[in-house]
């Protein structure tokens, strides 16, 4: 006797392996930048440019889902997306993640409005980033989600941050890190919405390579961003012109304990 086999199924089930995959090979938890910030080899200034470059997406991310939502003629699919902002953004008195992120600023040693005012960010983050929230504008909706999904990837980096980081460097404690333990809670439920969302409508072959290949490009936009940063503060003398200089901004000198780091 032969099984009849649901197409549907198998077809959702091959979308998500090859889209665990991409991350598999391709996600920024595997880039040197990561590996030595979490392994407490990233200096007092890398890790202050890692942060002071790291805002800049951090800014632009309740940008595309504002985005994201202006395109959305589905209420129920507004309805679902729109806590992305709640969270980055959050309430008039406490504000959410974004606020969060300066107080890791501030925890480094450095300015929070300096930080704010993204003067100093690498210009290829700035493209990568500004790629990203054009992707999410442009793009069918579909494409859209999917390029969302590197978030499937994300609990387990930072959670690894959360450890690396106490484990080496004297800033770090609870209220500094509290942007990542945040997102241990926030980033399951968008990444079930969204994974059900392109396996549900990634429908014909077309759709699930376009799908794929959304993942992919999202994973080289957060490359492309260490890379820069690796480029610029790791390699000796090779800060680009405009690009935060290791001074500005800077609240405070390294403590003892910091500069032996
Ligand atoms: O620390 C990280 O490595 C990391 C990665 C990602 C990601 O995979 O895009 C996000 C975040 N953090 C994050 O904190 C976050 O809020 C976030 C939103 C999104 C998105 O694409 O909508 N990605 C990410």
């Amino acid at each position: 006797m032969t099984m009849a086999v649901d197409k549907t199924t198998t077809d959702r089930e091959a979308l998500h392996a090859r889209l665990l995959e991409i991350g598999n090979q391709r996600y920024h938890d595997k880039h040197p930048f990561h590996v030595m910030l979490h392994g407490g080899r990233a200096s007092t200034t890398q890790v202050r440019a890692w942060v002071i470059n790291r805002y800049y997406y951090q800014s632009r991310i309740p940008m595309k889902d504002a985005a994201f939502l202006s395109r959305c003629e589905d209420p129920e699919l507004r309805r679902a997306w729109r806590s992305r902002i709640e969270d980055h953004d959050g309430g008039l008195d406490e504000g959410g993640g974004i606020r969060r992120w300066l107080r890791l600023a501030e925890a480094v040693g450095l300015d929070p409005q300096y930080v704010a005012s993204t003067r100093g960010v690498l210009s290829a983050t700035r493209f990568a980033v500004d790629a990203y929230v054009a992707f999410v504008r442009e793009r069918p909706l579909i494409e859209a989600v999917a390029s969302s999904l590197t978030e499937l990837f994300a609990p387990k980096i930072h959670s690894e941050r959360i450890t690396g980081l106490l484990e080496h460097y004297a800033f770090a404690d609870d209220a500094a890190l509290a942007y990542f333990r945040q997102r241990l809670n926030e980033a399951p439920r968008d990444v079930e919405f969204g994974l059900a969302y392109v396996l549900g409508h990634a429908d014909t072959r077309e759709k699930q390579d376009a799908a794929a290949a959304a993942l992919t490009f999202k994973t080289d936009v957060l490359w492309a961003q260490l890379d820069a940063l690796y480029f610029a503060y790791v390699v000796p003398g090779r800060i680009p012109p405009g690009a935060w200089d290791g001074r500005e901004g800077v609240a405070r000198e390294p403590t003892a304990k910091e500069a032996a780091e």
